[in-house]
């Protein structure tokens, strides 16, 4: 094979994985992996360390995205990520317009699904990172567009089935949406305090958006330990609100 990879092994009961690419060393704390060896091997195949650990070879999904690419600000959570993806029933027809594109998370998740998504960053330098997590996630449907969306709306020609917004500056955004959104269609945005959330719904109120409600997602995992099973003690706090609409 000759695409990125996860390689993961199971170490005194701790899972242990990196990302890698088929080309050069891999020099880890269980020794050091030649990469070249994977161009002649699958997915599900081992590869072993020069210390004789053994690596399970994977194929990346965006969960190993978000957890190993390279970032250039905060990503949106999986748990947001989800309800955004279904409350929208966003589907394999869909054309997505998404803005900001920061580390590109949201913009994978939603390009394994999507039919074509267009996402804008106003931060030149961030656009460089967001493409290589593009390509290490193998998607060639996520066109990354350099521009701030306030102004790159009022240009565009495309009409899009999805939007998502993930940008201080959505309420100047939201005015602009209803000219470039299929009737039907769903915004969806992100805000992680209540005085912004409260200026998405004014400007909501001033369009014909229907149907719009507002959630927070919170995560709770479980603990299994010997000493029984409970919620766990350290857990992902508040992340942010959604503000779902319907055109
Ligand atoms: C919180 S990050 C987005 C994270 C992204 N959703 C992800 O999952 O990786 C917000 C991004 O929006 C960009 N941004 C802020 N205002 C913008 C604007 N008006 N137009 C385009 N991008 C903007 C910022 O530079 C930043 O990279």
């Amino acid at each position: 094979m000759d695409t990125p990879v996860i390689l993961k092994t199971y170490y005194k009961g701790k899972v242990k994985e990196y990302f890698a690419m088929p080309e050069g060393e891999l020099h880890t704390d269980l020794g050091v992996i030649k990469l070249e060896e994977l161009r002649t091997k699958s997915f599900g195949d081992r590869i072993t360390s020069h210390l004789g650990i053994e690596f399970v070879i994977q194929k990346p999904r965006a969960p190993d995205l978000f957890a190993h690419a390279k970032r250039s600000g905060a990503p949106m959570m999986p748990k947001d990520i989800g309800v955004i993806i279904s409350n929208t029933g966003l589907c394999s027809s869909d054309y997505v317009l998404d803005a900001g594109t920061g580390s590109g998370i949201l913009a994978i998740y939603l390009g394994g699904i999507a039919k074509k998504v267009i996402s804008y960053e106003i931060r030149d330098e961030f656009i460089g990172i967001a493409q290589q997590n593009m390509d290490l996630a193998g998607l060639s449907n996520v066109e990354l567009r350099h521009g701030d969306i306030v102004a790159e709306i009022q240009k565009l020609d495309e009409r899009f089935d999805v939007i998502t917004l993930d940008t201080g500056d959505a309420p100047a955004v939201i005015p602009h949406i209803p000219r470039v959104i299929y009737s039907g269609g769903f915004l969806a945005v992100y805000s992680p305090f209540f005085e912004q959330t409260k200026e998405i719904r004014d400007a909501l109120g001033k369009t014909d958006f229907t149907e719009v409600r507002t959630i927070e997602t919170l995560e709770r995992e479980i603990s299994f330990t010997e000493r029984g099973t409970r919620p766990a003690t350290a857990r992902v706090g508040h992340t942010g609100f959604i503000t779902i609409a319907r055109y």
